[in-house]
């Protein structure tokens, strides 16, 4: 489902409705919440409005079990990574216990051997179905998500739950959750704005099949476990 906003702030108010929502029904259902969030400049309105009233009061965040979609394979207090910026806006002013907390780095090991031992931890976590109840994503303008970048090898690994990778563009390593991971999710919320998101939006979501070229592709393309939540300027040509 695509939901098209010409407010940003109303856009950032139903994504949280949404994730309130996913919260308590996971809760209701299984004891606990868990969800991937994203990273980049999308969410960031969205992780201080959870971090805010209403919204904070209607989670149970010590029942919450915080893991990152996608990470740059940088420390935590560099500010390109993700967790940085999720601590800032929302897990440092929410009641949510330390050791739910699952950043995607540590100091002293290999990212491949980092995506292996978090993808053991994943295992642990997540239900019986290897499922979570809620995965974030944003989208880049060249129409990667999580860090699915175009022509990239990470788009065809479907044995891994996690994997790790030289992104020679950046000149850094990515670790993400694959395809198969994400895209079993209970719930996935997709936050795309501005208009340097129209193009890939519209090849995302209407262009031909071509996930190579544009990797959000890969998410599913119907039913009611999506939700887009994009605004006038990123839908204008949808
Ligand atoms: O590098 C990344 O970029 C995407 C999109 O970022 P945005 O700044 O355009 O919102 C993000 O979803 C991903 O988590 C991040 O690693």
């Amino acid at each position: 489902m695509v939901r098209k906003f010409n407010d940003l702030q109303q856009l950032n108010t139903e994504a949280a409705e949404l994730f309130v929502r996913a919260a308590q029904t996971a809760i209701a259902q299984h004891g606990r919440f868990t969800v991937a969030l994203t990273g980049g400049t999308s969410p960031a309105g969205l992780y201080r409005l959870l971090a805010s009233s209403p919204y904070r009061d209607q989670v149970r965040w010590e029942q919450v079990y915080i893991f990152w979609g996608d990470e740059r394979w940088v420390p935590l207090d560099d500010e390109r990574s993700n967790a940085q910026m999720a601590f800032e806006t929302l897990l440092s002013h929410v009641p949510i216990p330390q050791s739910q907390i699952f950043p995607m780095w540590a100091d002293g090991i290999s990212p491949d051997d980092f995506a292996r031992e978090y993808e053991q931890l994943l295992r642990l976590h997540l239900s019986s179905e290897g499922s979570f109840d809620l995965v974030l994503l944003g989208m880049g303008a060249d129409g990667h998500t999580a860090s699915w970048f175009p022509h990239t090898g990470v788009l065809h690994e479907y044995d891994k739950w996690v994997a790790a990778y030289y992104l020679n563009a950046q000149d850094m390593y990515r670790i993400t959750l694959t395809v198969p991971l994400v895209n079993r999710a209970n719930q996935i919320i997709v936050i795309a704005y501005g208009a340097n998101k129209a193009n890939a939006l519209y090849e995302v979501l209407r262009g031909e099949r071509n996930a190579e070229q544009y990797p959000a592709q890969l998410l599913p393309t119907t039913g009611d476990r999506i939700t887009w939540f994009v605004d006038e300027a990123a839908a204008e040509k949808i």
